[in-house]
């Protein structure tokens, strides 16, 4: 019989009643410190009602699995179609900036030219605060634009031709579709809003916010509209899909291309923070998103409270990425989603979800990634509703699972669920990248463990992991990158 690791006991220090974030109903949820790190903003209230997550929780645990993270269409595009181009990755933003002033409301009211900036525009504003007139060029006059940054039209559901399904999670199901005007592929997500039309309208004006974002490491936007009962978003086809989709098909990914992951989400949170005041909020290997061209980049950010919160409405969104402050209910920082990050790239690195030991304690994936026969678990997920996809483990098989002592997210008797991993996660020691055999290098060891420091005061800020040794000393190049993103694709095509 497997045994949990888990203390099953109430811990003292685990208090879960104001661990969901509610978003104030104008804006986005996009509130904190700045990027280094400073934990003074606040602007979240809670929902004092631990009663009704607890509710919540057992009923989706009752139901059937709602999300699945196939990427079924595979990532080749239809003859004659081509992949959406790469731009300027490794560009280095500058220096860590001043900290920035609160976010400034951008106004919706007053239509202006399309932004034609670059990429390399872009991020060379990162080293500063934005100024009023960096805003203006970031944003196109801070107005709601009827173009995009490329100065095309935003994209309408009428110009797309669906392809194929990319997955679904619970916020939503992601298409590969086909754009009829501008002749090439795009990813249509699909969001079902649980709101009133006045509330839908409100979600389309902050989801604008994305049309303003303009990095090489953040999903390009194109439109967003409604759609009967659901709000659609087009963004950029990453045509390698979600680093959570790769690992499970490729195995674990080589440190040194975690390394480059790390530096990518960091210089996106970055970007994101210090230039619209966002904070991811949801950083997790299905929301960092890869192409043939070696880039990688982050989607599905917080940017509309709205959104965030009719969501919430029908699921509870308990991220098993969430870190000991947030459960506790503390404010959201930036420092949170370094967390988020830090068990994103153990998962990535170990090939497995990390809160999970094989039998001897080893830490080493290696036998948990392959099946006994030793060829790679695919497409085989424990069947447990609560958790997002991207947060169940591989399937095992009986004989396999019978040899584990760790923690199970899988159904049945012996199973930790949502609360348990919760209690976990603020009692138990940080997951750590480590194994017997010793292969990663000890600067991607502390760059981890700098993540995963329990205490928000202590974890590093995104500016200061970017000037860690890992970051720093990394010698992959763009073309290396490349190269095994292309290779990653020869494997999953396969
Ligand atoms: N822009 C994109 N290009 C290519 N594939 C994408 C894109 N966006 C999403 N996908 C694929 O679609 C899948 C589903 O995405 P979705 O955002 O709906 O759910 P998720 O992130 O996996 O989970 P959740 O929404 O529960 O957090 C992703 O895991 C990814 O593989």
């Amino acid at each position: 019989m497997i045994k949990s690791s888990i203390s099953r006991k109430k811990p003292a220090n685990l208090d879960i009643s104001r661990s969901i974030p509610k978003p104030s109903a104008r804006g986005a949820a996009v509130v904190g410190p700045d990027s280094a790190g400073n934990p003074d903003c606040t602007g979240v209230t809670y929902i004092p009602e631990a009663d009704r997550l607890r509710d919540e929780i057992a009923r989706l645990q009752l139901s059937t699995p709602s999300s699945s993270s196939s990427y079924a269409s595979g990532p080749e595009s239809p003859p004659g179609l081509s992949p959406t181009a790469a731009t300027n990755h490794g560009r280095d933003p500058g220096p860590p900036p001043p900290r920035p002033p609160r976010r400034q409301q951008v106004s919706h009211s007053d239509p202006g030219p399309a932004s034609t900036l670059s990429h390399s525009a872009s991020v060379s504003t990162l080293g500063s605060t934005p100024s009023r007139k960096q805003k203006k060029e970031h944003t196109g006059n801070g107005s709601k634009r009827k173009k995009d940054k490329n100065g095309e039209d935003l994209v309408k559901d009428e110009d797309l031709q669906i392809l194929a399904d990319l997955g679904s999670g619970n916020g939503g199901t992601v298409t590969k579709v086909w754009n009829k005007k501008r002749k090439c592929v795009m990813a249509r997500k699909l969001i079902l809003v649980d709101a009133k039309p006045s509330v839908r309208k409100q979600i389309l004006r902050e989801l604008q916010i994305m049309n303003d974002c303009n990095s090489p490491y953040i999903v390009s936007y194109y439109g967003c509209f409604p759609v009967d009962v659901h709000v659609g978003i087009v963004m950029e086809f990453m045509d390698i899909g979600s680093l959570d989709y790769i690992y499970r098909h490729t195995g674990p990914v080589p440190i040194d291309i975690v390394g480059k992951v790390a530096e990518a989400v960091l210089r996106g949170l970055v970007y994101l923070y210090d230039v619209h005041r966002i904070i991811h909020r949801d950083i997790k290997p299905s929301n960092i998103l890869a192409n043939t061209s070696g880039e990688i980049k982050i989607c599905d950010f917080g940017v509309s409270g709205e959104l965030i919160n009719s969501i919430a409405n029908t699921f509870v969104g308990t991220s098993t990425y969430m870190s000991p402050e947030r459960i506790q209910g503390d404010d959201y920082t930036i420092k949170s989603d370094v967390w988020s990050l830090g068990i994103s790239l153990v998962e990535l690195a170990h090939g497995r979800f990390p809160f999970a030991e094989p039998a001897d304690g080893s830490g080493d994936e290696g036998d948990v990634y392959a099946d006994d026969d030793g060829t790679p678990v695919k497409d085989k997920f424990d069947p447990d509703a609560t958790l997002p996809a991207s947060a169940q483990r591989p399937d095992l098989s009986a004989k396999r699972r019978s040899r584990r002592r760790g923690v199970s997210l899988g159904g049945g008797g012996t199973t930790m669920s949502i609360l348990d991993l919760l209690q976990h996660i603020v009692n138990e020691a940080a997951p750590r990248l480590v194994d017997r055999n010793q292969r990663f290098p000890l600067s991607a060891v502390t760059f981890v463990d700098s993540c995963l420091d329990k205490a928000p005061a202590r974890r590093k800020s995104p500016q200061e992991l970017l000037q860690t040794d890992w970051i720093k000393d990394s010698a992959v190049t763009p073309n290396d990158l490349k190269a095994w993103a292309q290779g990653v694709a020869n494997q999953t095509k396969a």
